[in-house]
């Protein structure tokens, strides 16, 4: 690896974000407004909802964002950048606004979970790392929520950090597992950044080190207060589970003797056959901790099969997001400046109609009833609008319009909240990450529970205004007209 005095995350972008910021800067373009939005199309593992993360980490992005010296020099020797932009680049800086949800909203797909709005050099060039810390985050988070419906009030623990894909990834995973659902992690570095609670056993190596079963958990009692003992090293009903009983017996009250941890075998048979042992004992407040290629799947079948288990560590499945290791979420300009200075909407229109982006500076809104507080969809409108002033609103399916129903007694929240304004961070909150756990478990409280179960779940309405809807539908015709008609002049 090169060593440079210094580095900072304004080249962690993709090369062609520059090159368009280069362009727009010798066109006169790069101080052009302009308005972008983060969201996805498909909800990740088949889910219902997502559990948005990653603010926290995008607002420090933007508020070091900065061209360092070394930065500069790389670019002077790799690319043929002119002096004059190398100079425009060393003078960067942020000045752009933020509207977001905050961390731990529960989101959906075809929703802005962001918007920037900035000079079009700007929002381009911090398009590579906002997609990649909310990607990331909000598809650990989410993953995490599914494991933890299937767990009730059972302890989950966080296990990934050495089969996370690489050393960010862990720390920053662990983070939004916990906002997701999860009691702990085993990342002593996660637990004094974020101030996560911490749990840890042992391995077999330590087994492995005393020789037997009996002298390892000998040791390693006459060294903590706090003990779960691995017994599945040798043999688990023969000799780990009788030598933990054993130790815990002779240690009496110098020990917490928490319980036992299995790793390896099936999991339903030995979890009740230690189970009874451990009762039999008198130690029927020991617990029996699970660990082992656990996913949200594997722990509901165990609970099916009436495994006695009460707490879980997780890892490489939920940490590296296994069956299905990217969100996919995208960031498409919505609205740009036109000659007379006002922003007018943009949109994309693609060969896929799910491609098709929707145009306009938007709001989401959460439409919750009155009766219950129970959520009756998002209703996403220009950000002009405000269904706060309306008695009822005519909530439509935007494909299938013959789904549709009229919401009265409503409540509407706006779920995009002002971080930025003109580059100075509004939202200087920087809620603690137990705070954010609870906003998510408040937020998924709200949603009924056909749109939160595992499998095939009911969708979730994500409706357009009326206003945004018909300027969609005349933004498609108006590009039509527009793209025949230069066809027409060709053939001439
Ligand atoms: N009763 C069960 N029903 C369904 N899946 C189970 C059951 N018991 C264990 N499993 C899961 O089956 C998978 C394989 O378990 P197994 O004991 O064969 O692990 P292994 O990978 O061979 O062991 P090791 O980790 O020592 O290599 C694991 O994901 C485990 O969580
Ligand atoms: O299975 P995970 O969900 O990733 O949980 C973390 C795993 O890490 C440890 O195993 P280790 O890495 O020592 O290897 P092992 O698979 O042989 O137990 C631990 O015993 C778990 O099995
Ligand atoms: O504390 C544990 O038991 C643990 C931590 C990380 C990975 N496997 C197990």
């Amino acid at each position: 690896m090169n060593n440079y005095a210094d580095d900072s995350l304004a080249l962690h972008t993709d090369l062609y974000e520059i090159n368009m910021m280069k362009t727009y800067w010798e066109t006169g373009k790069a101080e052009q407004r302009a308005v972008f939005e983060v969201y996805f199309r498909k909800h990740p593992f088949n889910n219902g909802y997502a559990i948005f993360t990653g603010l926290e980490r995008v607002i420090n992005y933007l508020e070091n964002l900065a061209f360092s010296e070394t930065d500069i020099a790389y670019l002077r020797e790799v690319t043929d950048y002119p002096e004059e932009f190398l100079d425009y680049l060393k003078n960067f800086k942020f000045k752009g606004s933020v509207r977001s949800m905050l961390e731990g909203e529960v989101c959906f797909a075809n929703e802005p979970l962001m918007q920037i709005e900035g000079t079009l050099a700007e929002c381009q060039l911090i398009e590579t790392a906002i997609l990649n810390i909310i990607n990331f985050q909000t598809l650990i988070a989410t993953k995490a929520s599914r494991v933890r419906n299937v767990c009730g009030d059972d302890k989950l623990s966080e296990f990934g950090s050495r089969r996370a894909q690489e050393l960010d990834a862990s720390l920053w995973g662990t983070r939004a597992a916990y906002i997701g659902g999860f009691d702990s992690t085993s990342n002593v570095r996660a637990g004094k950044l974020f101030d996560l609670p911490i749990s840890g056993t042992h391995a077999h190596a330590m087994v492995q080190a005393f020789r037997s079963d009996y002298d390892a958990f000998k040791s390693y009692a006459k060294t903590h207060k706090d003990c779960v003992f691995l017994v599945d090293t040798y043999d688990t009903l023969r000799s780990g589970v009788p030598n933990a009983i054993r130790v815990a017996r002779e240690m009496g009250d110098q020990i917490n003797f928490v319980g036992v941890r299995i790793d390896s075998g099936d999991i339903t048979y030995l979890s009740k056959q230690i189970r009874q042992m451990l009762d039999e004992a008198g130690f029927e407040d020991a617990i029996i901790v699970a660990s082992n290629d656990l996913d949200e799947k594997t722990i509901l079948n165990l609970k099916m099969q009436g495994a006695k288990i009460d707490s879980w560590g997780v890892g490489t499945q939920l940490i590296t997001a296994y069956d299905q290791p990217a969100l996919g979420a995208v960031y498409k300009l919505c609205a740009i400046e036109d000659d007379n200075g006002e922003l007018v909407p943009t949109m994309k229109i693609s060969s896929s109609p799910e491609k098709t982006t929707t145009p306009g500076k938007k709001q989401v809104w959460r439409i919750m009833r009155n009766s219950d507080g129970k959520s009756e969809g998002d209703y996403v409108t220009f950000d002009t609008e405000d269904p706060r002033e309306e008695d009822s609103i005519f909530m439509f399916h935007p494909t299938y319009h013959y789904i549709n129903k009229t919401v009265k007694n409503f409540t509407a929240r706006p779920v995009l909240h002002t971080i930025f304004q003109d580059g100075v961070l509004e939202y200087d909150v920087h809620p603690d990450v137990h705070t954010i756990k609870q906003y998510s478990a408040d937020s998924l409280d709200l949603l009924w529970n056909e749109y939160k179960r595992m499998l095939n779940p009911e969708p979730y309405p994500v409706d357009l205004s009326q206003d945004l809807y018909d300027s969609k539908v005349a933004s498609i015709q108006a590009i039509k007209k527009r793209v025949n008609a230069i066809k027409d002049n060709e053939e001439e």
